[in-house]
């Protein structure tokens, strides 16, 4: 395990936007085996307007780390606070954002439809100018009445963060959700993710496989060991904003990715 640093930013009234400490998690299975041990003492702190990425091997316990900051488990040991409180609170209060790798659109509503949906699930009226702001932000304004099945996967996937940034959430979670695209289109989108967020701020986890994206993306990397998963390395990546191909073709960024995909082979080499 590493110590992950103080985050790089302030926080809000004194704590931070997430905060891990000493989680473990355990699965049960059979009743006369052993509960499969997914993460073993995990802490990280994320400070507020921060864009965390977890990268790891398979199986390491990433969309656990995800789904446990989400509010859909709880750890069996430690703490998991966001914004100093427990998940559900700003569940509640609509404060989260979520998008994972199958968009999960409602395949009956229009692309309209499913970004106001966030909206209309908090009992708000719908603001129509947002909704169509977070649409072009997105880049599929032409495509506002257009249904799902009518678009590509990329465009399904923009939807579905346009979705998930719809309230203003004060905490982005995202599930590889480019992980079903194509190398070129999920470049793009990598590009357009960070553009938006340069402006935006809003604090990200996102879970991913691809370094690159994750390098490009995030204020820091997280490597987690193998299953059990613990954090093996943290990388801070203080590149400005925002990052285009300048950056992704640069040295520094080569040099990066190829020391964290060295770490992913190898992520004994990364314990400090
Ligand atoms: N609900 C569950 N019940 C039992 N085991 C689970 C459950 N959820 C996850 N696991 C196990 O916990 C471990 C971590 O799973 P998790 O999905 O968090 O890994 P991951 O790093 O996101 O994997 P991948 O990169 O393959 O998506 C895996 O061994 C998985 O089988």
């Amino acid at each position: 395990m590493v110590d992950n640093g103080r985050p790089s930013r302030g926080t809000d009234a004194g704590h931070a936007a997430v905060e891990l400490r000493g989680v473990v998690k355990e699965f049960p299975l059979s009743r006369r085996r052993e509960p499969l041990r997914a993460l073993d003492g995990v802490d990280l702190t994320i400070a507020h307007g921060e864009f965390v990425a977890l990268l790891g091997p398979s199986g390491c316990g990433k969309s656990t780390v995800l789904r446990m900051i989400a509010g859909l488990e709880a750890p069996t040991a430690g703490s998991v606070e966001v914004a100093g409180g427990a998940p559900a609170a700003l569940i509640e209060r609509h404060r989260l954002g979520v998008a994972f790798q199958d968009a999960a659109l409602l395949p009956w509503a229009t692309a309209w439809d499913n970004v106001a949906l966030p909206f209309r699930l908090a009992g708000r009226p719908v603001p129509e100018e947002r909704v169509r702001a977070l649409l072009e932000t997105v880049g599929l304004e032409g495509f506002a009445r257009a249904r799902p099945k009518q678009l590509s996967g990329g465009m399904r996937q923009r939807i579905s963060i346009a979705r998930a940034m719809a309230l203003e959430p004060d905490v982005l979670l995202l599930d590889e959700p480019f992980g079903a695209l194509d190398a070129v289109t999920r470049r793009r989108l990598n590009l357009e993710l960070g553009a938006v967020w340069a402006r935006l701020r809003t604090t990200t986890v996102l879970v991913t496989h691809d370094v690159a994206e994750a390098v490009q993306l995030a204020d820091r990397v997280v490597v987690m060991t193998g299953r059990p998963g613990a954090l093996a390395h943290v990388e801070p990546v203080s590149a400005p904003r925002p990052r285009g191909e300048d950056f992704t073709r640069g040295h520094a960024f080569h040099e990066v990715v190829d020391r964290l995909v060295a770490l992913l082979d190898d992520p004994s080499d990364g314990r400090r």
